[in-house]
């Protein structure tokens, strides 16, 4: 029998485990059963809940609960008991369960029929280089940044700005909404022209990713005209629509395009150190899951910065082998030349440098910044110190004299 196995922190007293496992195991399929008639109970076992396993940590407790332990209950679900969507399995396992005390989901363990209902990204990381035609070295994204309030000259020209500096990807802020001044189909169809002209000037190729907002009602509407206006690629806030909304974006044929996507408002379920989602699994494996070819998440060195452990954890989710196209990993939030060597040591070239400010904000304006990038870039893959490279560029020894 197909099962999903989902793996649950919770705290408590040694030897109290298996009975909290059990409850949930019952409580979130058959309920109480051991008072029915066999012939129901017999039928209703297809559908309980089993535990899989209870792990305790007796040496770990949290410096907030000194008189319990750490444990994990692994709990295996028949998928007979959900449909083979996201919302139904996030309520399966996580529904009420998740008001329900101090409880963390750590993670989803899908059976290979279940993950077959999820293609994944349309395109992975494979094909985003091929489209920008660079390999071997990270890509390099800016943001839109200071642009609510301005119009399409600004935006025009701080695109080109940020495409001459030779960023590969620019994507919106995910705070700039449909509005007035710089309207979706406005910032397609001129983003297109002003980074075909910077191709045709300096061969250099730029994509943009538009910020995909408005009602859930029309998203679909709105990506499919993105695609006909000749979008590159559509950022979206995810976590502030739900996944199957993502879901519903990737596998859309008549949309097709690459999905960038941003952790906005996740940090409202993955922060807390006893309840919500596990970080890995929210902007890892279910973003994976759900399509995404690019997520963003908070790297942890800059401004908003993940711990460690659980950022280099979300980043082996979105590219360890599976059926499934890997999606690109771009830590993000603060970052600067500075910080490329650390996240080209964690994240490898398979991933994405991304700035807005560590862009913007170099003395030399966006076109400096972005070579200040791509010369740390360079310098990393060659073995050379950014110290080293930089009495060769200015720019990037400005922009370390700035930032360090
Ligand atoms: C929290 S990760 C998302 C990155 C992002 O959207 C952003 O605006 C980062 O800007 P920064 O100036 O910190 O590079
Ligand atoms: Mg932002």
């Amino acid at each position: 029998m197909s099962v999903l196995t989902a793996t649950y922190q919770v705290y408590g007293k040694p030897g109290s485990f298996e009975k909290k496992a059990e409850g949930i195991a019952l409580g979130l399929t058959i309920g109480s059963w051991t008072d029915l008639p066999l012939l129901e109970q017999e039928q209703l076992k297809h559908h309980k809940g089993n535990v899989v396993s209870v792990e305790e940590f007796e040496r770990d407790s949290h410096p907030l609960k000194p008189d319990l332990i750490k444990a994990e209950l692994a709990i295996a679900y028949p998928s007979v008991n959900f449909s083979a969507d996201l919302p139904a399995i996030l309520t399966t396992v996580f529904g009420k369960l998740s008001l329900d005390g101090e409880v963390k989901l750590l993670d989803l363990d899908f059976s290979h029929d279940l993950l077959s209902h999820f293609p994944g990204p349309r395109f992975g990381i494979e094909e985003i280089r091929n489209t920008l035609r660079v390999s071997g070295r990270p890509l390099l994204m800016s943001i839109f940044k200071g642009v609510i309030g301005r119009d399409m000259d600004f935006l025009s020209a701080q695109l080109r700005q940020q495409a001459l500096g030779g960023v590969d990807l620019v994507k919106d802020d995910e705070i700039l909404f449909d509005n007035p001044l710089t309207p979706f189909e406005s910032r397609i169809t001129t983003g297109k022209r002003v980074l075909d002209d910077v191709y045709e000037e300096t061969g250099h190729r730029t994509l943009y990713a538009v910020n995909l907002s408005g009602r859930t009602s029309e998203l679909r509407g709105k990506a499919r005209k993105a695609r006909e206006l000749g979008a590159d690629a559509l950022l979206f806030n995810v976590h502030a629509y739900g996944l199957d909304v993502l879901q519903e974006l990737a596998e859309d044929e008549e949309i097709g395009l690459p999905l960038m996507a941003h952790p906005a408002f996740s940090g409202a379920f993955t922060s807390s150190a006893f309840y919500g989602l596990a970080t890995p699994l929210a902007l890892g494996k279910l973003i994976r899951y759900a399509g995404a070819d690019f997520s963003l998440f908070p790297s942890p060195y800059g401004s908003v910065a993940l711990e460690k452990t659980v950022a280099l954890e979300l980043g082996k989710e979105l590219t360890r082998d599976s059926p499934l196209k890997r999606s690109f990993p771009v830590p993000s939030a603060g970052i600067h030349p500075g910080l490329v060597p650390l996240l080209l040591a964690d994240y490898g070239i398979d991933s994405v440098i991304n700035a807005g400010g560590g862009v913007h904000g170099h003395p030399a304006g966006a076109v400096g910044g972005g070579q200040a990038f791509r010369q740390a870039i360079d310098a990393v893959l060659q073995g050379e110190t950014l110290q080293s490279a930089s009495k060769q560029h200015k720019e990037l020894q400005t922009a370390l004299e700035l930032w360090g």
